[in-house]
């Protein structure tokens, strides 16, 4: 019994394992970039865990990253079994998909519709709706948070169907948060017995399993919601008023692509949930760090101002002449990634690397918060300052290797990296350029006027971390600028009616 959870010899150290439980007993079950991130202080950039009889290898060194996830990524583009999400969905979600030719066919889809120039097609939308998101900030301050909630939906959603979200509390919108909150409380640890640890609790009969009839109630509410999505989208182009949208275009090459009906419905779900989460926890947390560091933000206004001026709002080609902003939006993605763990991958072959066996089927994290918090690399890491990224290429101290970082390190690794990333870049530098220029985003007060300070570590847990809610103020930084987002907001309504056919509950 000795054996059952001790690190078999070869694995990367790690710390002390117990009979059976081996590491499971300490595995952090809350933020657990954290723990991660403290082990490998202790035990290096590339220890392992064991959970049960399983491995887990932990990476906190990007040179490692590189080398096992990028350069061997044909190696590591698997993903570790998630029961809960097979049953409920057939595998056939992108993102948690294991590496098969499902996987294969869904990813090949993604590369065809999500390439840079396609994305390009896509940009009258994405402004228009992110001068909605001025609108909304102008108007009704006090919900910045589902306004940035709202863009970030109603952006993926006209670019994937061609339908957008106008309001918050539209039906389409609270079918979709019902579904991913719904899913996300039964895949989180507590929400499920352990079936990933314990297999055979995969065999108890439904009757006796309320976690499998949760599975098949959110695979049906999923099953409406999409399919209803889709056929809109199939139809309007059936009536010859396509939009352009990504879902035209897999309609048009389902065969060559090798998408059934079901397929596709999943590619969609898979592409508008995460690229919906990803974007709103990346601006809601510009947000804050916005409102924690006046003295930042004011020197990326005064940037903007003297590049735009305040008689038109930004536009994408103005990024090339605002270094800072660019930098203050590489050190948003450090110090407070999106993904701190990244996605897990998992091993399709034993791998061989530094004298350390790494076997097959072992899951793999890139502790990217643990990267980016190295005070070997970044100097006082737990600082907001974009200007590291002024005096180095990757943000690191003035005479150290960074080289093995990349600007897009945050969007992950190898055969799995974000599909959606050129998507994202557009929509992360219009709304960083617009958002300075506009407004200023203040601290709320207290009832003295005292300022009360937003904790920039109030972050949730899960696998995209976003801020919890928090209050601030926001004000527009002149009258003509109001002005401005007013008459561009009117001239927006033509992009916006190509994409409010059909729309239902606001
Ligand atoms: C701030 C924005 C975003 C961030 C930080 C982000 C980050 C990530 C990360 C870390 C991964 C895991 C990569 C890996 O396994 O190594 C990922 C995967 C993925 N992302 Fe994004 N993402 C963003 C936006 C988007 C958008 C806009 C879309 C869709 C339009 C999207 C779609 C996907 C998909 C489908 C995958 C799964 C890829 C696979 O498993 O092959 N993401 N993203």
């Amino acid at each position: 019994l000795q054996k059952y959870g001790a690190r078999e010899k070869g694995l990367p150290p790690g710390p002390p394992t117990v009979p059976i439980l081996g590491n499971a007993h300490l595995f952090p079950t809350e933020f657990p970039h954290f723990k991660f991130t403290e082990w490998a202080r202790k035990y290096g950039g590339l220890y392992s865990l064991k959970v049960g009889t399983g491995t887990v290898v932990v990476i906190t060194d990007a040179a490692v990253a590189r080398e096992l996830m990028d350069k061997r990524g044909a190696a590591t583009a698997d993903r570790p079994p998630i029961h809960i999400a097979e049953r409920t969905m057939d595998g056939m979600q992108l993102v948690l998909a294991r590496y098969n030719e499902t996987y294969k066919t869904l990813r090949k889809a993604a590369a065809t519709i999500l390439t840079p120039q396609a994305t390009g097609q896509h940009l009258p939308i994405q402004q228009a709706e992110a001068v909605q998101l001025l609108y909304d900030f102008l108007h009704s301050p006090e919900s910045f948070l589902t306004a940035i909630t709202r863009y970030s939906y109603s952006v993926i959603h006209c670019v994937l169907y061609g339908k957008r979200v106008p309001r918050y509390d539209n039906e389409d919108m609270k079918q979709f948060e019902k579904i991913t909150h719904d899913f996300s409380v039964l895949v989180a640890p507590g929400g499920a017995p352990p079936v990933d640890l314990i297999p055979i609790l995969q065999y108890v009969p439904e009757c006796f399993a309320k976690w499998k009839k949760e599975c098949r109630r959110i695979r049906n509410l999923q099953h409406k919601h999409y399919f209803t999505m889709l056929n809109e989208a199939k139809d309007r182009m059936l009536r010859g008023e396509g939009n352009g949208s990504y879902m035209e275009q897999v309609f048009k090459q389902q065969k060559e692509l090798g998408m059934s009906d079901e397929l596709t419905k999943y590619f969609g779900s898979s592409l508008q949930e995460t690229g919906a989460e990803t974007t709103s926890s990346f601006l809601q947390g510009l947000v804050l760090a916005l409102v924690a560091h006046p003295g930042i933000q004011k020197i990326a206004q005064e940037e903007i101002d003297r590049v735009v001026g305040t008689q038109r709002m930004p536009i994408l080609d103005d990024l090339e002449n605002l270094p800072y902003v660019r930098a203050m939006i590489l050190e948003a993605h450090r110090f407070r990634p999106t993904a701190p763990l990244g996605i897990p991958h998992a091993t399709l072959s034993a791998q061989e690397y530094q004298g350390y066996v790494i076997p097959e089927g072992a899951t793999i994290f890139v502790n990217v918060w643990g990267i980016f918090h190295d005070p070997d690399l970044f100097e006082n890491p737990e600082e907001f300052k974009p200007e590291r990224y002024l005096l180095t290429e990757n943000g690191t101290k003035p005479g150290v290797d960074g080289s093995a970082l990349r600007h897009t390190l945050p969007f992950g690794w190898g055969r799995r990296i974000c599909p959606g990333m050129y998507l994202a870049f557009d929509t992360i530098n219009i709304n960083t350029m617009n958002l300075l220029w506009a407004f200023d985003f203040l601290p709320e007060v207290d009832s003295e006027g005292n300022p009360i300070p937003v904790d920039t570590f109030a972050f949730s847990k899960g696998i995209a971390s976003a801020p919890l809610p928090f209050r601030c103020r926001i004000t527009p930084r002149s009258a003509e600028k109001a002005k401005i987002i007013q008459s561009q907001f009117l001239e927006a309504s033509e992009t916006f009616s190509k994409f409010e056919a059909g729309l239902s509950g606001g």
